[in-house]
């Protein structure tokens, strides 16, 4: 962690060597007004203080003053801006790393751990290079600046005899400071799992309801709370033995220092204005080692702040990103001989696919759910590693060499679960192609079937919708969602079972509405629904992973194999439904 800190303070030596020549100067300075307290006892004891003496000690007290807190402010400020810095440089370079990363490392690292990775921990690393270093800095120079004066001004012998408790304190810090790295971890990760569980309440608190399990729930929350305070009252209980430990050592500290000090104005040999100061500044020795208390803490906490962002930083969601290739055309797809298993499982989910896709054809993909439908899809999006066995080749070409920005401006997709931000209709549209002419946005929301909806919404376009807008019913989201992939006139469309959620005349209307305006187009379509198929050039039929059957929709009517019996069920269905 040090080292990182250095790196960042070495990228802005300005800042950080003013405020380190004035945290010392300001050190210093809070010398000079124990000295005038010195000089003031002496004269009053010895009876020879004069109005000009007073008046000068008043000057330069209050002058000294007044540049103490210059210095500080000025070298706080700069410190602390920098913290501020560094803290937003940390947030950005680890957001855009964080979206560089694919479904793998999503699966491993939860929201709510991640959520405090992003918060906490870069707000811990903050308070070490801004508190830290002035911590370091400050109370550094003014431990050894205090040393000194003690040594060479007033008595070695006190000096040494009355810092001994301290260094014995300091011998206990350092230790006690192994022993809080482990807590402080187990701490943070509870508060990780805890932040976890608040955000799937939230996202499930309609489920719950539905289900009575508000009761259960909150008992499952409060185990966690409890599970926290009993990890955060370890730390509690810790620092409140260790602080009771430090106030006896500075206790000690004070009464050699009056004891032996006592001894020595016995002896003439100190004069109560040194020994008056000698207290001060022994007050100042058990504030600094106060103050290296506390950097021990921040110390540990950083360390372990350090290690979850470092984890971050050097995780691997093993998707080779390696690819280069420029690609601004999809010619043709193919699978060949394609395997795949999942990372963390062991049995292949896609196996043998063949097929290959050429530039303005359409795909269906049907099949039973589970069979592997979405994870081809994923394959296509390069959102898991390559495949083990066989290749997925576009324009035959390795689908790995593409660069991935420039392979995702070509596609459009439109995922199972809608994905909506909570901000207006247009803007949701228009995170799929900022720079859209008014023209195409208006043909994406007539190719989703979105207009009456538009109308029908009170600020039309620009209603809110999402946490803080109106509600809208799953199949307005799924062709908020189809209208987001439309407006960018990508080159391959792909619809993972995006229009479930709505009525089959509508479904029908959209899927006419593509065929219209794609030609030349590429399209993949995954659904449950045959009649959205109906049109397609070719359809692969999948079961447990593999291709069962392929051809046209008349082919694979005429085959009589799943395609036909889904076919006829799927009439019956429709039939019924129509004379009802
Ligand atoms: N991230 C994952 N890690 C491990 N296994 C997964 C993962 N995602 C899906 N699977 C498994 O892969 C298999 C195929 O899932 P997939 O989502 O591709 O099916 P599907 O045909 O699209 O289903 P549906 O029609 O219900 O959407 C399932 O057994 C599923 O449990």
């Amino acid at each position: 962690m040090i080292l990182a800190l250095w790196q960042y303070i070495k990228k802005n030596p300005v800042h950080y060597v003013i405020a380190g020549v004035l945290a010392i100067i300001s050190s210093l300075l809070y010398l000079i007004p124990n000295y005038i307290i010195q000089l003031f006892v002496d004269g009053i004891v010895e009876n020879n203080l004069i109005k000009e003496d007073m008046i000068r000690y008043f000057m330069i007290f209050g002058i000294t003053m007044i540049f103490i807190y210059l210095t500080e402010a000025t070298w706080v400020i700069l410190t602390f801006g920098q913290s501020m810095k560094y803290q937003t440089e940390l947030r950005t370079k680890m957001f855009r790393h964080l979206l560089t990363f694919r479904a793998p490392f999503f699966e491993r690292f939860r929201s709510g751990d991640l959520m405090t990775r992003m918060t906490t921990d870069i707000d811990m690393m903050g308070t070490a290079i801004g508190y830290g270093f002035m911590l370091v800095v400050a109370d550094g120079s003014l431990l050894i600046g205090v040393f000194l004066i003690m040594v060479t001004t007033i008595s070695w012998q006190a000096t040494l005899l009355s810092i001994i408790p301290l260094v014995i304190f300091g011998f206990i810090i350092y230790h006690l400071g192994m022993e809080l790295d482990k807590r402080y971890e187990n701490s943070r990760d509870e508060v990780a799992k805890l932040s976890n569980e608040v955000l799937e309440v939230v996202d499930g608190v309609r489920v719950m309801r539905a289900y009575g399990k508000k009761q259960l729930e909150q008992k499952r929350f409060q185990e966690k709370t409890h599970k926290v305070m009993g990890k955060a009252n370890e730390l509690v209980w810790i620092n409140g033995a260790f602080r009771q430990v430090a106030r006896l050592f500075s206790g000690l500290s004070i009464a050699i220092g009056l004891l032996y000090g006592g001894y020595l104005v016995g002896k003439t040999q100190m004069t109560i204005g040194e020994l008056v100061t000698f207290q001060i500044y022994l007050g100042f020795l058990n504030g600094t080692i106060w103050g290296m208390a506390e950097l021990v803490g921040i110390y540990q906490q950083g360390k372990v702040s350090y290690r979850k962002i470092n984890e971050l930083e050097t995780a691997d969601d093993l998707v080779d990103k390696q690819g280069i290739l420029p690609i601004d055309q999809i010619e043709a797809i193919q699978f060949d001989q394609y395997h795949f298993t999942y990372p963390e499982d062991k049995q292949a989910v896609l196996k043998d696919i063949n097929f290959t896709l050429k530039r303005g054809e359409t795909l269906g993909i049907v099949g039973k759910t589970g069979s592997g439908k979405s994870t081809l899809i994923k394959q296509l999006l390069r959102q898991y590693p390559n495949g083990q066995k066989g290749q997925l080749l576009m324009n035959n070409v390795a689908i790995s060499q593409y660069d991935m920005n420039a392979l995702e401006k070509l596609i459009g997709y439109v995922p199972q679960e809608h994905i909506l931000f909570s901000k207006s209709v247009k803007h949701n549209i228009e995170f799929g192609n900022a720079d859209a002419t008014e023209e195409t946005f208006a043909q994406s929301i007539r190719t989703a079937d979105f207009e009456k909806d538009v109308l029908r919404m009170s600020e039309g376009l620009d209603t809110l919708i999402g946490e803080k807008g109106v509600a809208i019913s799953g199949g307005q989201k799924q062709r908020v969602s189809m209208a987001r992939a439309m407006i960018r006139e990508p080159e391959l469309l792909i619809l993972d079972d995006s229009l479930s959620a709505v009525d089959a005349k509508t479904e029908q209307a959209i899927i006419g509405n593509i065929q219209q305006i794609r030609h030349n187009k590429t399209t993949i379509i995954v659904t449950h629904r045959l009649s959205a198929v109906a049109h397609a050039d070719n359809i692969l039929v999948i079961e447990d992973g593999t291709v069962v059957e392929a051809g046209t929709p008349d082919q694979l009517i005429n085959n009589k194999g799943w395609y036909y019996q889904q076919y006829q069920k799927q009439q019956t269905m429709e039939v019924n439904h129509e004379n009802i």
